[in-house]
């Protein structure tokens, strides 16, 4: 597990990286609560261990931070006390703590104590991916590319780039459905998320709109490359029809419409409105094409 110790006593914070480390841990140790708040904004950590009382930033202030500040994977504390009395531990736990260990530290204690740590760690992360992911294709859902597609514009305006988000939809699938049966179309669902995948870098992330819809957001994506990488989708989908389980393969197409953005956090609705034109622009033109639509004055 990647654990960041915060201890301001050297001896201390020797002694605990030294003792993780022989349990088959990754450790960062910093001095205050200060560098470890740094150093939890810089990189993942799903421990973080802290002493209370600290330098510039204390333990349960270092926990105030870390619930305040919205983060896709959980963080669980662990504070450092030889502090005694009841009004100290409900403070830390009001301030975000999930845990205390007493010093001196015992190895034994330390050990079972991480062991519960990893197993509510894994728990948030299977809720997590159980509240992210769209069931039937294993996408993002719709929620989670909302979010993601926040996070990107945040970057985008901080790096001032563009961004691209696309809209994809499966062409005619209400046919697909009609003819074959709701089990074929789900197949075709799964098949095209699939072929998506394959055709994305692993830094562009991609989302179940809803029904057949589906959302593409381009890193760095400008209107050039932005429409070459739909045509490559489009082109993916187009290639090969989907095998269907003891049926006829069936054979089907997407229309994108790509919208290009770089301004403000704020612009997530007119950029989704500005690819949902384009969109009904490829329908309108003939489908199974991309459109591009420039985002004038943002
Ligand atoms: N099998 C399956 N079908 C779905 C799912 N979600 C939505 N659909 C179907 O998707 C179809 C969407 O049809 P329409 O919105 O009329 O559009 P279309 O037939 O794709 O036509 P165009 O978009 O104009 O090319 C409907 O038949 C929905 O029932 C799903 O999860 N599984």
């Amino acid at each position: 597990m990647k654990i960041l110790v915060a201890e301001d006593d050297a001896t201390s914070r020797l002694v605990l990286g030294a003792t993780l480390r022989s349990l088959g841990h990754d450790v960062t140790t910093v001095e205050d609560g200060a560098a470890a708040l740094e150093a939890w904004r810089r990189e993942e950590f799903g421990l973080v261990i802290s002493d209370w009382l600290m330098p510039l930033l204390d333990g349960p202030g270092l926990c105030r931070h870390v619930r305040a500040e919205r983060r896709p994977h959980y963080t669980y504390v662990i504070l450092l006390t030889s502090l005694e009395g009841k009004g100290n531990y409900l403070s830390g736990i009001e301030a975000g703590a999930d845990d205390f260990i007493t010093k001196p530290l015992d190895r034994e204690v330390l050990a079972a104590r991480l062991s519960v740590a990893e197993r509510i760690i894994g728990l948030h992360e299977a809720l997590r991916i159980e509240a992210t992911r769209d069931r039937l294709t294993g996408l993002l859902n719709r929620g989670a590319i909302l979010d993601e597609l926040q996070r990107e514009l945040h970057r985008a305006v901080r790096e001032d780039g563009p961004t691209a988000t696309m809209l994809l939809d499966i062409d005619h699938f209400k046919r697909v459905n009609d003819t074959y049966g709701h089990l074929v179309g789900d197949v075709v669902l799964r098949e095209i998320a699939r072929r998506l995948q394959l055709t994305l870098r692993p830094y562009d992330r991609v989302g179940r709109f809803g029904g057949e819809e589906f959302v593409v957001l381009i890193t760095h994506g400008d209107a050039e490359q932005s429409a070459l990488i739909g045509e490559r989708i489009r082109a993916a989908v187009a290639a090969e029809p989907v095998e269907v389980p003891g049926g006829q393969p069936v054979s089907v197409t997407v229309s994108i419409g790509v919208a290009i953005g770089q301004g403000s956090p704020d612009d997530a609705d007119r950029l989704l409105a500005a690819a949902d034109l384009a969109l009904y622009r490829a329908k309108a033109n003939g489908r199974d094409r991309v459109e591009v639509e420039p985002l004038a004055a943002l």
